[in-house]
């Protein structure tokens, strides 16, 4: 069976027009629902689950919740500057954009809308191996600091050629993805038979045999991305095969998909660049804690050895904040940018991208913070520490 190039019902093929999606978003939530207005529903479907009961789904925005700041007052917070680097590249403010697979989607120019959304916003992309633009035409799209994310497929070579056109393009890191060995059960993909529609491809592995997968056991009963992924990707991945990763080419090492301290001890142990604490949007192993839990713990392990960044239900100004001051140097988001580009493409997540720039510069006033080092640990508490008060 192959994933892509499968004609589907024409009225899936075609992004909706965007009848009775109501007025002008005002925050995320809006975003979300005018993407679930327009956007035909197997996309929708695939950009929204979480895995299984989407109990980490629904936990990644409830912890934040859970949260609550504790400003300071009466600090002169006439001027804001939220400018920071990750991996000493300079970001405009501390929240950059996760990869995400099949962007074309979404609106017709995917990842090159993306791309250029972020440029404007100064503000750091991670491309996805699984993109339905190229890394090259992502690369020439918009001139800023861009990452890739690398799937590590059972093919080395091609997963090798595919990092070192990346290094060629000008991307600055690759974000190793090690929370995928299978792709986890999104049950709606499964009832939708998910596959990419048939005018888009897999544009990295045009050509290379990857853009095609093997067929299934079950008659094709499942989603047609969990074959897909099943076919292509590498499960003897290791601990040892970083250095591998190492010598295939020169670019920084980000391991994306920490979720113990004592992986991003060992990950420490091999050298990586920097760990991005993620539990890939609630879609892999249901029922892991949400990402704002796990970061104290990885920070406190990591010790200010390497930078830490954090995704998972970054939905507000307050959520950035929260993570910032729980020691991520980053964080990142993934569906918010899927939500923008079904809005309005390049626009549409130059929105969310502004949106969330300003609800953080917001929350850093509101807390007396002028600059990201004056937010500290002691301006977030878990609420359970008020209710234990009274
Ligand atoms: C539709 C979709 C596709 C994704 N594709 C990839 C991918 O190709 N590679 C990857 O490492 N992570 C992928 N992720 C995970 C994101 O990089 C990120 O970890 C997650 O979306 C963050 O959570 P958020 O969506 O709540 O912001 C994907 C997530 C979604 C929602
Ligand atoms: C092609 C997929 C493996 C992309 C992905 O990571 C996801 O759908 O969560």
């Amino acid at each position: 069976m192959d994933f892509v190039n499968h004609p589907m019902g024409a009225a899936e093929e075609t992004v909706r027009t965007p009848t009775g999606a109501g007025p002008e978003p005002v925050n995320i939530r809006e975003f979300e629902a005018y993407a679930k207005a327009t956007l035909p529903k197997n996309a929708f479907d695939y950009y929204a689950s979480g895995a299984n009961d989407m109990i980490t789904l629904r936990e990644n925005r409830a912890a934040f919740e859970r949260l609550r700041m504790r400003p300071r007052i009466l600090r002169d917070v006439s001027h804001v500057d939220t400018r920071t680097t990750v991996l000493g590249d300079p970001v405009a403010f501390p929240i950059c954009v996760a990869p995400t697979a099949m962007q074309r989607m979404a609106s017709p120019e995917g990842e090159l809308a993306t791309a250029r959304a972020c440029a404007r916003q100064q503000t750091l992309m991670t491309l996805s191996s699984w993109s339905t633009t190229s890394v090259e035409d992502v690369a020439a799209a918009a001139p800023i600091p861009k990452w890739f994310q690398l799937y590590v497929y059972k093919d080395r070579e091609l997963t090798a050629e595919l990092a070192r056109r990346a290094e060629r393009a000008g991307y600055k890191a690759l974000a190793i993805t090690v929370d995928t060995p299978v792709l986890g059960r999104r049950e709606a993909d499964v009832r939708n038979r998910f596959k990419l529609p048939a005018h888009l491809t897999m544009a990295n592995f045009a050509g290379a045999g990857g853009s095609h997968a093997e067929g299934t056991k079950d008659g094709g009963k499942d989603s047609g991305l969990a074959a897909y992924v099943a076919s292509l990707i590498d499960r003897t991945l290791q601990w040892k095969d970083v250095q591998w990763l190492r010598s295939i080419c020169n670019l920084p090492i980000v391991v994306k998909g920490v979720m113990t301290p004592e992986d991003a001890l060992v990950a420490m142990q091999c050298g990586v660049d920097a760990i991005w604490v993620s539990n890939h949007g609630a879609r892999q192993l249901d029922t892991v804690a949400s990402t704002i839990e796990l970061l104290p713990d990885i920070v406190k392990a990591v010790n200010g050895r390497c930078e830490v960044y954090l995704d998972g239900g970054v939905c507000r100004g307050t959520d950035a904040f929260k993570a910032l001051a729980l020691g991520a140097r980053a964080v990142f988001i993934g569906r918010p940018v899927l939500w923008g580009l079904a809005h309005s493409g390049e626009d549409g997540v130059y929105q969310v991208l502004e949106l969330l720039k300003k609800e953080f510069e917001m929350a850093m006033q509101l807390t007396g913070c002028t600059k990201l080092s004056d937010i500290q640990r002691s301006m977030v508490t878990h609420v359970v520490s008020y209710q234990s008060k009274i």
